[in-house]
């Protein structure tokens, strides 16, 4: 589990800033990082954007390690355990989901976008990130081998923007902005 963590709090701690700058999130106040793990995206959050609070909620033992290898002096994050299928979502008005719908089928990730949508305060959003694939699933080469590590690891796969488009509008969410970086991982910014 811990060599998981640090595998996952790595990619952030290298693109994390291409990703949170993506967009501009200035006018987000209260951001929640849903299974943010260790807490590394929402550090970056936290730099780029130091007059929003940034919460990372995770299932406890992620939570109680993060707590104790991941915490860094000055850390003005706050970790908050809880579970976002079975369990309350603290209201906020940005929603990250990194590398979290890839490892469900749409009808979870449309629960959970769905239940992310009566939290969220009105004006506020959610941001996606993940490894877009194109419209044709011909490419990019490293989503595809991300999408091949879901298929065989989790219920999910990586999908093309459109995909996570009609998630978001089923859900109730419009003004969907794409973002290709470039990098590894991408993002998806919609409007409650
Ligand atoms: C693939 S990891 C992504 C971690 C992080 N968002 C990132 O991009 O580095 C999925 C995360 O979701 C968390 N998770 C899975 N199910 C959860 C649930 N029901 N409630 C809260 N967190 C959950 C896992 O513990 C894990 O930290």
């Amino acid at each position: 589990m811990l060599k998981f963590m640090g595998l996952m709090n790595s990619t952030w701690v290298l693109d994390g800033h291409d990703i949170v700058t993506a967009f501009n999130l200035s006018c987000f106040q209260a951001m929640v990082d849903l299974g943010g793990c260790s807490g590394a995206l929402a550090r970056e959050l936290s730099k780029a954007y130091p007059s929003s609070s940034v919460t990372v909620l995770d299932l406890p033992k992620i939570i109680q390690a993060a707590r104790q290898h991941f915490t860094e002096q000055d850390d003005t994050i706050v970790f908050q355990e809880g579970d976002f299928f079975d369990g309350d979502i603290p209201p906020a008005d940005l929603y990250i989901l990194a590398r979290i719908l890839h490892d469900w089928k749409e009808e979870k990730c449309v629960q959970l976008l769905k239940k992310i949508h009566a939290c969220c305060q009105p004006g506020g959003g959610v941001l996606l990130v993940e490894a877009l694939l194109f419209e044709n699933r011909r490419g990019p080469v490293m989503a595809q081998i991300f999408s091949l590590n879901m298929l065989v690891q989790t219920e999910g796969k990586e999908h093309p923007p459109s995909q996570y488009s009609s998630m978001l509008s089923f859900a109730g969410f419009h003004n969907v902005q794409v973002c290709r970086t470039g990098k590894s991982y991408d993002a998806i910014l919609a409007i409650k």
